[in-house]
């Protein structure tokens, strides 16, 4: 009797195996995706079972880019990884992101966190944020600008200058080279009380090199850490530079803020323009402590650099782009008194519309800003979205909506002459609500100055240099947009 049972050869034993495991999937797949609260919520099947595909664009900076085209496959909701929602309609992205709407913040900002305290614009609990913005808002506020002036004034000047030289050296450019570093000074120097000096050197150093990298590594770090985190042990060139990154700019921060402090204590009535002086001043009820301040100074410089340089260089290139556009900017500009100030660019009805047309379609930040959606659930676009679950609203896709923005694809600063109400409640670029950009005033001040002295020192425009093309310009997305050649080469035209 014994031998009637006859022990599998090792090969059907593996063959089982490999069954058994591919049966446990497919009905794991086929219970992700005919069950769960987003079930009915229309989007590409993959992102019912998987958030990898997702992963996948956004690691390859393309989250924005892929979004997009899901919305124009399916509607203005979209599911776009199991437990992510993507939405485009304008109602649904004012709900979103009003003041006192309660879609906080997701637990994704926390993670960009590489400081000991959370800085402005990681913090999610909106009770500990509000609080800070509080403290915060006075220095960037419009009407503090005025001091903040001299110094946007002086930098830009000195950007020019070396724009000019470097063009009549070489024959062209790199805009985005240079504006990085123009944006990069201002803000070290309003942060830290001393600027980085680059565009004085013409050259990087440590910190504006890390701070380049930044987005790409949170990237890995929050979106693969199951990765990155075990890697870390191993003695790879590449991630010991992204684990260290982020202390070697605290390292900074703490040095730079500590060199201002000394500099205090023999110059106390100093009236450096800085942001968080009244907070490195006194150290007491109502201000910030040591390590807030390096924390916010880190969100700042990191908030106020790319930003802005990638609006400018996509400014001077759109404008360039159509000839009929730049002679009109160049004609404003050049009416400008010998001596002008922020006031009177304000002034400037074409400038004015450029910039807006700029942000609209290149503004820097137009990718999702995630959202938890309240505890009791939302009903958004009719479907019913339970509690928790992550809601992005892409300005992107938003400031392409052809209801809104009729030819959106059109550079058309004109459009601007007479918005609509639909089009003025639709342009983020900087965000909504209670989290709108601190910096947005300083941002505005900073283009339009210089667009200013810019297209007064070319009063002949600019071009693309030889070797320069379109696509070099299109988007790649970590967050924040930049031209996927990582250049941006001009010559006088
Ligand atoms: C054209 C330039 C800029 C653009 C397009 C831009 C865009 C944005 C956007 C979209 C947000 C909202 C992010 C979110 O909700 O997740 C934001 C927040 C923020 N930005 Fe800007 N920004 C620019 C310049 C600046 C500058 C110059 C500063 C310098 C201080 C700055 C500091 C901040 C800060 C601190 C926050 C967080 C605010 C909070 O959560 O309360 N930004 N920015």
């Amino acid at each position: 009797m014994a031998a009637l049972f006859i022990e599998p050869p090792l090969l059907t034993k593996v063959t089982l195996c490999i069954a058994s495991t591919l049966a446990f999937f497919l009905l794991r797949i086929i219970w992700l995706a005919f069950t769960g609260p987003l079930v009915s919520l229309p989007g590409p099947f993959i992102s019912k079972v998987t958030n990898l595909v997702l992963k996948f664009y956004t690691l390859n900076g393309f989250k924005m880019q892929y979004v997009h085209a899901l919305h124009q496959k399916y509607g203005p909701i979209v599911r776009i990884s199991r437990d992510e929602v993507a939405v485009s309609d304008l109602q649904t992205t004012k709900k979103i992101h009003q003041i006192g709407a309660r879609f906080r913040k997701t637990e994704w900002y926390s993670k960009l966190n590489t400081s000991q305290e959370h800085n402005i614009f990681t913090l999610v609990d909106p009770k500990a944020h509000q609080a800070r913005r509080r403290l915060l808002s006075h220095p960037l506020s419009e009407k503090s600008l005025k001091e903040l002036e001299p110094v946007v004034v002086e930098n830009v000047k000195l950007a020019i200058r070396q724009i000019r030289k470097q063009i009549y050296m070489d024959g062209y450019v790199d805009l985005l080279r240079w504006f990085f570093f123009l944006a990069t000074d201002i803000i070290g120097q309003l942060s830290f009380g001393e600027s980085f000096r680059m565009l004085e050197y013409g050259k990087e150093n440590q910190y504006s090199i890390d701070l380049k990298k930044v987005t790409f590594y949170n990237s890995l770090l929050v979106e693969i850490p199951y990765i990155i985190k075990p890697l870390s042990l191993l003695p790879l060139h590449f991630i010991k530079d992204l684990m260290s990154v982020g202390a070697r700019r605290t390292c900074y921060a703490q040095e730079s803020l500590q060199r201002y402090r000394e500099y205090l204590k023999t110059n106390p009535d100093t009236d450096k323009p800085m942001l968080l002086s009244r907070h490195l001043k006194a150290n007491g009820a109502g201000t910030l402590n040591k390590a807030e301040v390096e924390s916010d100074t880190e969100a700042y410089i990191l908030g106020g650099s790319d930003t802005t340089a990638v609006t400018l260089t996509y400014l001077i290139w759109a404008v360039s782009r159509h000839p009929e556009v730049q002679k009109r900017v160049i004609e404003e500009v050049q009416e400008l008194p010998e001596i002008f100030n922020s006031d009177d660019l304000k002034g400037l009805p074409y400038m004015n519309m450029v910039i807006e047309e700029t942000l609209r379609l290149y503004g820097a930040a137009p990718a999702g800003l995630p959202r938890a959606v309240p505890a009791e659930g939302r009903t958004l676009c009719g479907h019913f979205v339970p509690g928790g679950y992550t809601v992005t609203a892409h300005a992107f896709t938003l400031h392409r909506d052809e209801r809104i923005f009729p030819s959106p694809e059109k550079f058309e600063p004109s459009r601007w002459a007479n918005p609509t109400q639909n089009m003025k409640d639709a342009f983020m670029p900087f965000g909504g609500g209670g989290r709108i950009c601190l910096g947005l005033h300083l941002a505005r001040l900073e283009l339009r100055m210089t667009l200013a002295h810019f297209y007064r020192a070319f009063p002949k425009g600019v071009k693309m240099a030889s070797g320069m093309s379109d696509v070099d310009m299109e988007m790649e997305n970590y967050f924040l947009i930049a031209p996927k050649a990582h250049h941006c080469l001009m010559t006088e035209a």
